[in-house]
């Protein structure tokens, strides 16, 4: 039996947890792994058995300094439970406990932990490390990422904050000569943080060498008032993550030392003299990092949005389908099934490519050490490409999960408003979507330009379809190929087809005159088409390739389900490319359909046993809609009753407008 079904539970969830054609259990131990299953296990017990990391209301309900000290108190907690509760070497253990007791909505920690340390791990030379990563694991400083200014986010060749260095005293002052100069973004640094990783336009023997990072001390150790010359401050309230303290800095002619400046690639010596790095991107590897992360936070939103919108979708009834038969689950209309199924597949689908950069990341990093910077390129073009389609992807899904739970997914309780305004801000943070797409599509042209030459570039498994002639027609017809290379096939042929396309407008625009850049800017929708080709092709046969290797046949099939689903699906939403030059029939585009459909179908009946599979716990959901129990209606109503305005029946500022306006309207009246 499910270890999902327990006494009191809502009837209508169990019913469906009993459907499932599969071991629950066994599942998560395929989604998951065996090993890391049974430490999600132990930490989230962990997590339960001390109360202290419950929040006090919830957070909804709390203003922003609540909010903030809440979750500084909570990540105080965090660090001081990690060594008992988790293996801290183990980021997966970490990023999972993390979670558990301090949310998705911003922690002090957040930039400290993704973008400060593995700045110093990738980019201080040995004695930089020495000195600081120890300090930093051991939280003897919290530091952030200030990169972005009020004027540049994009184009960090324009980014204003100078460093010049001073051989002198062998200094580097800093300064933000402008308004716009003010660096305005970065996480955790308008109230939490003492340090920052700051990157700023070196000067030195007069010459600018363009942005480099710096390490920069903000604050008094001991007050936690800004240094001299530091202006620092919170940029207010946004869209979400308003747990957040991000910050705005500026620099007023502030002197830091010369080992300041990261120097594991870059150096300036003592004499001012630059030593440049052996690539010029490689101060931008944190970036890099956030980004290929991105892939699995984005899986991480989707499968909690669609495991909320599956157990309530199961047990709201509303309507009937076959009319006095009484009123059906939602979740057996075919429309709600459209709407959040997809989200599920892709959500699996993230997961997989997920796991697939994150270790391709690893691997680079470690090369890098080595001396071998050969994959820099590949991993920022795939990277850029998968964190802008999975981001993006990723948003409009959560939207569809919300608006398939009707007036209660509008509602702070059912938890989507903050799985969505967090997850949204990964379309803009760690470099704006269309620009990423563009990157891609930069290696992509270099590809296509290999191709019409005639020089394919060393073997990547990423990039080889290209160079590949596939059929002329697509293939996609009514049998059964668990390979689904007539999908793969079109999707490649989709890909390689807009690349070269857009690769030959590119060269006749410059034909006719036109410089590079500005032929490039009008043919930029259809480079970013192009991109999205390619990164669909990449997620799909990553899908296709990590269902192939699962051995247990009734979990395979259920991955078999939604696999179908993802390919088909994709298949759908590009038939416009598909159909345009020919390469695929309308009745081909039917079959796909049908596939969509018939897929739907044979989900439906197992869709509550594989969310739960998910293992995703209620503490990390912070849904009443998506709890384990199914027990909503009850909940709703206590947490509605938890409402700071539900503290007084009468609000103390009734009599003073609308009960005297009433009065006085009546009073009026009467005359
Ligand atoms: C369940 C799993 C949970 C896991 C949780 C784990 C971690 C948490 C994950 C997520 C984080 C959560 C919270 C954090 C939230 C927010 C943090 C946000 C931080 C930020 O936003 S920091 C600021 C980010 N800013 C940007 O991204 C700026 C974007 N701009 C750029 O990157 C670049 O300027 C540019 C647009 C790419 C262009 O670069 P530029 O310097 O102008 O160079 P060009 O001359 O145009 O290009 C030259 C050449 O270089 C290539 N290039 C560019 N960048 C790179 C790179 N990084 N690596 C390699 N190569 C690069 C470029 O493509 C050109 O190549 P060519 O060969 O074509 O010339
Ligand atoms: C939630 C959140 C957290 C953040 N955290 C941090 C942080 O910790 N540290 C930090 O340093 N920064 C941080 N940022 C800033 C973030 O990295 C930038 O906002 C982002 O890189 C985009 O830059 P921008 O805001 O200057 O947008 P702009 O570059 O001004 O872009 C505006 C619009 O112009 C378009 N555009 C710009 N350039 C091009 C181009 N070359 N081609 C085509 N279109 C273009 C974009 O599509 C975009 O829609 C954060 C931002 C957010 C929203």
């Amino acid at each position: 039996m499910s270890r999902y079904i327990r006494e009191g539970d809502n009837p209508d969830l169990t019913e469906e947890r009993r459907k499932a054609s599969f071991d629950t259990e066994a599942m998560a131990e395929l989604f998951w792994g065996a090993r890391n299953l049974m430490r999600r296990r132990e930490i989230a017990n962990y997590v339960e058995q001390h109360r202290e990391f419950d929040d006090p209301q919830p957070t909804a309900f709390m203003t922003r300094e609540e909010l903030i000290e809440n979750a500084t108190r909570k990540a105080v907690l965090t660090m001081e439970h990690a060594e008992k509760a988790i293996d801290i070497t183990r980021d997966e253990e970490s990023h999972y406990f993390n979670a558990l007791t301090m949310g998705i909505d911003g922690n002090p920690f957040g930039l400290h932990l993704v973008m400060a340390i593995p700045t110093i791990m990738n980019n201080a030379d040995e004695g930089q490390q020495d000195e600081w990563l120890p300090k930093a694991l051991n939280r003897e400083f919290i530091a952030t990422y200030a990169q972005t200014e009020m004027g540049h986010g994009t184009n960090l060749k324009k980014l204003e904050t100078t460093a010049t260095y001073d051989p002198k005293t062998q200094e580097f002052i800093l300064h933000s000569p402008t308004i716009t100069s003010t660096k305005w973004w970065p996480g955790n640094l308008g109230k939490s943080s003492n340090y920052s990783v700051v990157m700023a336009q070196l000067y030195s023997q007069g010459k600018c060498y363009g942005a480099h990072p710096f390490f920069v001390q903000l604050r008094d150790l001991r007050t936690h008032k800004p240094l001299p010359g530091i202006t620092v401050g919170d940029i207010g309230p946004k869209f979400g993550i308003n747990t957040n303290d991000n910050g705005f800095l500026r620099f007023d002619q502030v002197r830091i030392p010369r080992r300041s400046m990261f120097m594991k690639h870059a150096k300036i010596l003592p004499d001012g003299t630059y030593v440049p790095p052996s690539h010029s991107k490689l101060n931008y590897s944190a970036m890099v990092y956030v980004r290929a992360a991105v892939v699995s936070l984005m899986a991480s939103h989707l499968l909690a949005c669609s495991t909320i919108a599956v157990r309530y979708s199961c047990i709201r009834r509303q309507g009937e389908i076959t009319p006095g038969t009484g009123e059906v689950k939602v979740l057996d209309y075919q429309t709600q099934q459209y709407r959040i199924f997809p989200q599920i597949a892709r959500g699996v689908a993230f997961r997989l490519s997920g796991n697939y950069i994150i270790q391709l990341y690893r691997q680079t990093m470690t090369d890098i050490k080595n001396g071998d910077i050969s994959a820099v390129p590949d991993l920022h073009a795939i990277s850029c490409g998968l964190k802008a389609v999975t981001s993006y992807q990723g948003a409009l899904g959560l939207e569809q999960c919300r608006m398939a739970c009707g007036g209660h997914g509008y509602l702070q309780a059912s938890g989507f408003p903050l799985q969505y305004t967090v997850a949204i801000g990964a379309c803009t943070y760690e470099g704006e979507n269309m620009v990423m797409l563009l990157q891609t599509a930069r290696h992509l042209i270099k590809m296509a330009k290999a191709i019409r030459s005639g020089r394919p570039p060393k073997p990547n498994k990423v990039i080889d379809y290209l160079f590949k002639k596939g059929p002329t027609k697509c293939l996609i017809d009514q049998t059964y190929d668990p390979n689904y290379q007539s999908v793969l096939e079109a999707f490649e042929h989709l890909s390689r087809r807009v690349t070269l396309e857009v690769y030959d407008r590119l060269v006749q625009l410059q034909q006719q005159g036109r410089s590079y850049e500005l032929a490039w800017n009008e043919c930029a929708v259809d480079l970013c088409k192009a991109t999205r080709a390619h990164v669909r092709t990449f997620l799909a046969k990553t899908f296709v390739e990590e269902v192939n290797k699962i051995a247990d046949i009734s979990l395979k099939s259920v991955f078999q389900d939604l696999l179908q689903l993802y390919l088909f699906y994709e298949v759908t939403e590009c038939a416009a490319g598909l159909l345009e030059d020919g390469f695929m029939s309308g009745q081909q585009l039917t079959y796909a359909k049908k596939n969509v459909y018939d897929a739907l179908a044979k989900i439906r009946p197992n869709a509550a046993a594989i969310v739960d599979s998910f293992d995703i716990s209620d503490r990390e959901l912070q849904s009443v809609l998506g709890r384990r129990d199914g027990n909503v209606y009850e909940n709703l109503l206590k947490w509605a009753q938890m409402s700071p305005l539900n503290k007084h029946d009468v609000l103390p500022f009734h009599h003073k407008y609308l009960g005297k306006m009433m009065d006085e309207a009546r009073q009026k009246s009467k005359l």
